[in-house]
């Protein structure tokens, strides 16, 4: 198969769609990988180390979507992608569709076949194609809230973790899952006090045990959310229902009784954001504030760390590409655990929605997948 990698074109988005290590893995399986010249810049990969690799260079995108038969790239396509894609075309990439509609629109137009990496998911119920972007993610989300608190940032000035003798900065983080989880170790560690508020509890036991003691559990419910973040210095926004809009916990409203100069960082802004103040800023922009509360809401919060989430993202995605290039759609099968992720994954196919969540989210008529690949 002829593999395709466009540069990114999101702002400040610095990641790759495969590094020179998974072009080396693509060629070696027998495919001919097309890597657009200077693709590779943010993650310090020049041209060369992908002709070393295997791969073609190619002077432009437009040469890479029209001559390729699956275009494997990080970020959702942007309004000058969606028309370059058409029919019988493989695009294996996140996409983040649940509050998107021009995208999903663009997408159907194009008649491709779209696998949203962050939909793919693995027979425990795991998403394994989302998660090292997650732990990318909740680490930084700490980092984040750390710069926004700063005085000299308009923030309330206060450190996370406090020093001997004056209280530590309180984390408040909605969502114990894996940016939950990664966000709550960065804020131990520097000695911040942590809560986490999850609607699972067999998680928040998992969690306890995890943390020994060392991050207080809540279980999830409006006044827990109300009370927890009227105490916090910072919030971390981690929630998220797979394919679907974000729930929105923190209305406006509750706004009202938070801290003057806390932070909120929305990691979950990609698909919506989990409050009703958030919306999607870039990392050119990062925060904004609304009644006092400094918001910081990056949908590609990864993005400015590239050599380590690209690493991360493609060490998860080798397989099922590959799986993808050596079978087509054929690797879309219900035998084989690589295919049922797959086939989890792919929310748009010739036209048809194929994620239900997605679906839902956006009032589109759901076609399966079993049944919108065999028409
Ligand atoms: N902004 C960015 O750059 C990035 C954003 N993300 C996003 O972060 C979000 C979280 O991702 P993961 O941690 O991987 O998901 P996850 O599935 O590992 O964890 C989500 C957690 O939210 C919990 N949850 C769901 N509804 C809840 C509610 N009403 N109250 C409390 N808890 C609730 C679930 O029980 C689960 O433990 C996703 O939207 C993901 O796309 C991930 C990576 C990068
Ligand atoms: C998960 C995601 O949206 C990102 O890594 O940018
Ligand atoms: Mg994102």
């Amino acid at each position: 198969m002829r593999v395709g990698v466009p540069s990114e074109i999101k702002v400040h988005e610095y990641r790759v769609g495969l590094t020179p290590g998974a072009v080396r893995e693509y060629v070696t399986a027998g495919h001919q990988v097309v890597v657009q010249s200077g693709a590779g810049a943010g993650i310090m990969a020049n041209d060369d180390a992908y002709r070393a690799a295997g791969a073609e260079i190619a002077a432009s995108a437009q040469e890479i979507f029209a001559g390729c038969d699956m275009i494997v790239k990080v970020k959702e396509p942007q309004p000058s992608e969606w028309v370059q894609l058409r029919p019988g075309q493989l695009l294996f990439t996140y996409l983040h569709l649940a509050p998107d509609p021009e995208q999903a629109k663009g997408l159907i137009a194009s008649g491709c076949t779209a696998i949203a990496y962050e939909t793919v998911t693995d027979d425990r119920g795991a998403l394994p194609l989302l998660a090292p972007m997650s732990e990318v993610a909740g680490r930084l989300a700490i980092e984040a809230a750390g710069q926004a608190m700063r005085r000299s940032e308009g923030g309330a000035g206060i450190l996370l973790g406090g020093v001997p003798g004056v209280a530590a900065g309180r984390v408040t983080v909605l969502g114990g899952g894996v940016v939950g989880t990664h966000a709550a170790r960065m804020a131990v560690g520097l000695g911040a006090e942590v809560t986490i508020v999850d609607r699972s509890i067999p998680r928040l036991r998992q969690l306890d045990d995890m943390f020994n003691g060392r991050v207080r559990t809540r279980y999830s419910t409006l006044e827990a959310i109300d009370h927890e973040i009227s105490l916090a210095d910072a919030v971390i926004g981690a929630v998220l229902i797979p394919g679907a809009s974000a729930p929105r916990l923190v209305t406006r409203e509750m706004l009202k009784r938070m801290k003057p100069g806390a932070v909120l960082v929305d990691v979950a802004i990609d698909q919506g954001g989990c409050f009703e103040t958030s919306r999607a800023t870039t990392h050119a922009e990062p925060t904004y504030v609304v009644d006092g509360i400094i918001h910081y809401c990056v949908a590609n919060m990864p993005g400015a760390v590239p050599q380590t989430s690209a690493a991360a993202l493609n060490n998860a995605t080798l397989p099922y590409g590959l799986a993808l290039a050596n079978k087509g759609k054929a690797a879309l099968d219900s035998n084989t655990e690589i295919g049922r992720g797959l086939l989890a994954g792919l929310n748009v196919h010739q036209g048809k929605v194929t994620s239900l969540a997605v679906a839902e989210s956006l009032h589109l008529a759901f076609v399966a997948p079993e049944t919108a690949l065999i028409a």
